[in-house]
């Protein structure tokens, strides 16, 4: 039809979605870490605890004990050792050892659980929990992680010690991953949640689950829904290393740990809620030391030990998020007020220094090193009171 202006169809190109990048396998400055800022600057805080550490047995426990002395009061004793810590007596046996090990230990407190195995008797668990010593049972779905084959693969079985626990308030600190052998290793903790640990919780009213060292976004929108009765850890590692850091580059052994470090989107989602304040999340290390050489193997133990760096490594985070004054809370005081326990009196200070943290890349142990745990970066936060 002439004369009539002519329809013009616009292919508009679809708007450029960002790329969703990952940082490189070198950190970059943030945002935060650009502002100009004081060359010193002190933050005190109430001495931190250590919501779950692997302090092991003999030599390494020496070895590895005085690192968290240094800074820490308390730390829930994970179980898993060989044998594992099963029964009150188990128990109390390996408190005794602990603090025989280390001069000062005195000061520390070591907060100890038991392993929950298809045998374990409700009785001895209600007797653990009364004498006061034994704060936690810890789940390990069998075959899911370190010295983990004496856990649970029916959890009909460890029904009646669930219903004990529920009734006399003892928190379920969980290792949430399926071992199914199809399921993806990244997406285990999400599985997980949806097939094991949500159907466990809705089957047992009243209990109190810690879910441990959690790595994933999926995890912490549970987290958010979960209720009062629901608590979780957060280790150092997984809020400043994702799997690029493991795997660009080279394969870094060092940062290998279960679960597994996943994609900068889920470590993003776990600093957010670490440092914004929320208060059923708080600090559990996961320090897990294993010999230099079990870990550099063609197959290589998981496990990142971070004991030594882990307070100047979480104030690197929170200072990157501008929630230095949120510290605290995930590290002295969210975790006392899951366990039920008073924050502690003493206090630690942490000093912003020009001069980066040198620090001892390995420790040794009379079987060999211990490497400890690089995040990559320098780190400006000292500890000034390490006892
Ligand atoms: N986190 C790890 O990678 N390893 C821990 C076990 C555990 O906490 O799952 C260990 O005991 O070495
Ligand atoms: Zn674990
Ligand atoms: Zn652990």
């Amino acid at each position: 039809m002439a004369g009539m202006p002519r329809k013009t169809r616009h292919i508009r190109a679809a708007p450029l979605k960002p790329a969703l990048r990952e940082p490189c396998a070198h950190w970059r400055p943030t945002a935060a870490r650009a502002i100009p800022r004081l060359m010193t600057q002190r933050l005190t805080i109430r001495r931190p605890d250590d919501w779950h550490l692997h302090l092991r047995d003999g030599a390494m426990l020496r070895a590895v004990l005085p690192q968290t002395v240094a800074h820490f009061s308390r730390a829930i004793i994970m179980p898993n050792l060989v044998p594992p810590v099963v029964t009150l007596d188990d128990a109390m046996a390996y408190r005794e050892r602990i603090l025989a090990a280390a001069p000062g230990v005195g000061l520390f407190e070591p907060l100890m659980t038991l392993y929950l195995t298809e045998n374990t008797d409700p009785e001895n668990v209600a007797a653990a929990h009364a004498t006061g010593l034994v704060k936690a049972v810890k789940l390990y779905p069998a075959g899911a992680t370190t010295n983990s084959a004496s856990g649970v693969r029916d959890f009909d079985k460890v029904r009646g010690v669930l219903e004990k626990m529920a009734e006399i308030g003892m928190p379920l600190c969980v290792h949430g991953e399926v071992t199914t052998h199809e399921v993806d290793i990244f997406d285990r903790e999400a599985t997980f949640i949806e097939t094991v640990l949500d159907p466990l919780r809705r089957a047992t009213p009243g209990l109190r689950v810690v879910m441990e060292h959690i790595t994933t976004a999926d995890a912490v929108d549970y987290l958010r829904d979960g209720g009062d009765d629901l608590g979780a850890t957060i280790t150092t590692h997984h809020l400043m290393i994702n799997r690029n850091h493991m795997l660009v580059g080279g394969i870094r052994p060092h940062y290998y740990c279960l679960p597994v470090v996943k994609r900068e989107r889920h470590r993003a989602a776990l600093a957010e809620l670490a440092t914004s304040g929320f208060s059923r999340c708080f600090l559990g290390t996961d320090s897990a030391p294993h010999l230099a050489r079990d870990k550099q193997s063609p197959c290589g133990c998981a496990g990142v030990f971070s004991a030594p760096v882990t307070m100047s490594c979480l104030a690197t985070v929170f200072e990157d998020a501008g929630a230095l004054d949120k510290l605290e809370g995930f590290t002295s005081l969210n975790g006392p007020a899951f366990y039920r326990l008073p924050a502690n009196e003493a206090t630690i200070t942490l000093s912003r220094e020009q001069e980066p943290l040198t620090f001892a890349p390995q420790i040794e142990t009379e079987n060999g090193p211990v490497v400890v745990f690089d995040p990559g970066r320098p780190l400006h936060w000292h500890v000034l009171d390490e006892l």
